[in-house]
């Protein structure tokens, strides 16, 4: 089968559990061929961020050009965009190169609990960027900016999600993984995508690896719901193998497949 091409547009994580690194541990796990643009340098690690360097908005550009110049690209993924002027060069690129799917993660805070937007740009992420999207995956404290209202149960997300596609005009996937209980994921069609709760501090990275995920299955040919799905059971499937690295919050195994039926990579 033809090899399917996916880019990250985000920023980086020194520490490899999020932002770009993820995302492009994700592309690789699932079969894909992974790009990215650089969005900002995060000096991070399984602790917080002690450091944000936004990379110039022209070397953005030139990075996408780069890109989409040269490379089919079958799925985009976009996660930490910190400000607005960053926000326009990648809303004109993907008008212009016009990709078939654009899964938006609408990255504001680490839960680390460091801002990774600035306060003045979330006006244009609403405006420039969220239309751009086949679907956008905020999280809980990530839709109540957007919606200006608390969510704090399922029957509230129910509705938070809908109202949410109604103001952005795209499809949403409203996380839940800030609840207590399961951990619920709903679609703004209506449709939930449940799975335990998992115990753990390792979940460092879980959102852009999701949203990532359902870039990938996107570019592999999966209708929405399926994406949503599989890249659900992936996310879930990392958590349940991670293992401890630094003296923070793990990230998630990405690769855990190459671990089922043998010895664990870390032994
Ligand atoms: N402890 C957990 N057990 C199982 N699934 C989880 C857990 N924490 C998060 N998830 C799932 O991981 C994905 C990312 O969710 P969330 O943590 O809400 O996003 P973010 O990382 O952007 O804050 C969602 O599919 C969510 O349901
Ligand atoms: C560079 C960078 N981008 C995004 C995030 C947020 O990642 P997320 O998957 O939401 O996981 P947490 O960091 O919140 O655990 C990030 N931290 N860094």
């Amino acid at each position: 089968m033809e090899r399917k091409h996916v880019l990250t547009i985000a920023g980086s994580d020194s520490g490899g559990g999020a932002g770009i690194q993820a995302d492009l541990k994700v592309f690789s796990a699932l079969g894909t061929y992974g790009m990215s643009v650089i969005t900002a340098v995060t000096a991070q690690n399984t602790l917080g961020v002690t450091a944000i360097q936004e990379i110039d908005s022209q070397v953005v550009q030139l990075q996408l050009d780069a890109v989409f110049s040269d490379i089919r690209v079958d799925a985009v993924k976009i996660g930490m965009v910190s400000n607005h002027g960053i926000m326009d060069v990648i809303a004109q690129s993907i008008q212009r190169y016009q990709p078939p799917h654009v899964v938006i993660d609408p990255v504001m805070i680490a839960k680390s609990g460091d801002s990774l937007l600035q306060e003045d740009s979330i006006a244009a992420l609403q405006n420039a960027l969220l239309p751009m999207a086949t679907i956008i995956t905020p999280n809980l404290p990530e839709a109540e900016v957007l919606l200006g209202c608390k969510i704090t149960s399922i029957l509230e997300m129910r509705q938070a999600v809908k109202e949410l596609a109604g103001k952005m005009n795209t499809q949403v996937l409203l996380k839940g993984g800030h609840l207590d209980g399961d951990a619920v994921d709903i679609l703004s069609t209506g449709r939930e995508f449940s799975s335990p709760r998992i115990d753990t501090p390792h979940t460092h990275g879980t959102g852009c690896s999701l949203s990532s995920a359902i870039a990938a299955y996107l570019a592999l040919g999966e209708p929405i719901e399926i994406a949503i799905a599989k890249a659900k059971e992936y996310v879930f499937q990392a958590i349940c193998h991670a293992f401890p690295i630094g003296k923070g919050h793990s990230p998630i195994h990405h690769f855990y497949q190459w671990d089922q039926g043998g010895r664990k990579a870390w032994d």
